[in-house]
């Protein structure tokens, strides 16, 4: 278990563009400008790792693959990639791009087999996002329910799944604060390292992701906080280095 919490600001890539969402809701996008200028900003800024996130592919509304892969090439830092990633085709796309992990919504919740196959395969390359509205699991683009939060959770745990993202959709884009409560009984019905995401708007609300290390939270997925200024990725580093 890791001591100190990692921060994954996120890339969020509609249309080409760098976009942050209001509770994942397709319309509610605001533009940050290109997406490769906002992946070397947060990686000049000492970001270990980035959020990139192709929500065309996740909602079914297009690709943004040759930019996520382009910017994923020009980095030197861990990506976690995410969007889109269903099957054997579009797995071997996201892995191709150098990529530290992908991060797997929609196909936990509807093709299980071929999850846990890829787990099976690919080992620690594979997180599960476990995004939810209550204990209520969403999928493609979050429109769409998949089930109950602890059963598909006590199901890839018993697969070998390695981590979790797990979202809390009404928090994310908010600017609210994280559900620490949730993040809590996830760790509880885990042994594997979850990232929070979700509704982090201060140094306070990183400091309290950071107090949980120790139930098994190992990282916080940081994005509308850093965009609209609440703080720099350089204090948010120094908030949570322990
Ligand atoms: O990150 C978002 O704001 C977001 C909003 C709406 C849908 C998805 C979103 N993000 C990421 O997409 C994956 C799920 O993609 P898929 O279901 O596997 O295609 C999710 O885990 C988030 O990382």
């Amino acid at each position: 278990m890791k001591s100190r919490l990692e921060l994954l600001p996120a890339v969020d890539v509609r249309d080409g563009q760098a976009v942050r969402l209001v509770k994942g809701a397709s319309g509610t996008e605001t533009s940050f400008g290109e997406p490769l200028a906002a992946a070397l900003a947060w990686q000049n800024a000492g970001a270990e790792w980035l959020h990139l996130v192709d929500l065309d592919a996740a909602f079914g509304t297009g690709s943004n693959y040759e930019m996520l892969r382009d910017v994923t090439g020009r980095l030197d830092i861990k990506v976690e990639l995410s969007g889109g990633i269903r099957d054997d085709e579009s797995l071997a796309r996201a892995l191709a791009t150098g990529c530290t992990r992908v991060n797997l919504g929609t196909a936990a919740l509807e093709a299980p087999e071929w999850v846990a196959k890829a787990i099976a395969e690919h080992g620690d390359k594979i997180a599960v996002g476990l995004d939810v509205v209550g204990t209520t699991l969403r999928g493609r683009g979050w429109t769409r329910d998949g089930g109950q939060l602890f059963d598909v959770l006590q199901r890839l745990n018993d697969e070998g799944c390695a981590r979790y993202v797990v979202t809390d959709v009404n928090r994310d884009g908010t600017l609210t604060g994280p559900n620490l409560q949730l993040l809590r009984d996830v760790c509880a019905a885990t042994d594997r390292p979850v990232v929070a995401s979700g509704g982090v708007s201060s140094l306070d609300d990183l400091r309290a992701i950071a107090g949980l290390v120790g139930e098994g939270v190992e990282g916080a997925i940081v994005g509308k906080a850093l965009y609209e200024q609440k703080f720099t990725l350089e204090e948010a580093l120094e908030a949570v280095s322990g």
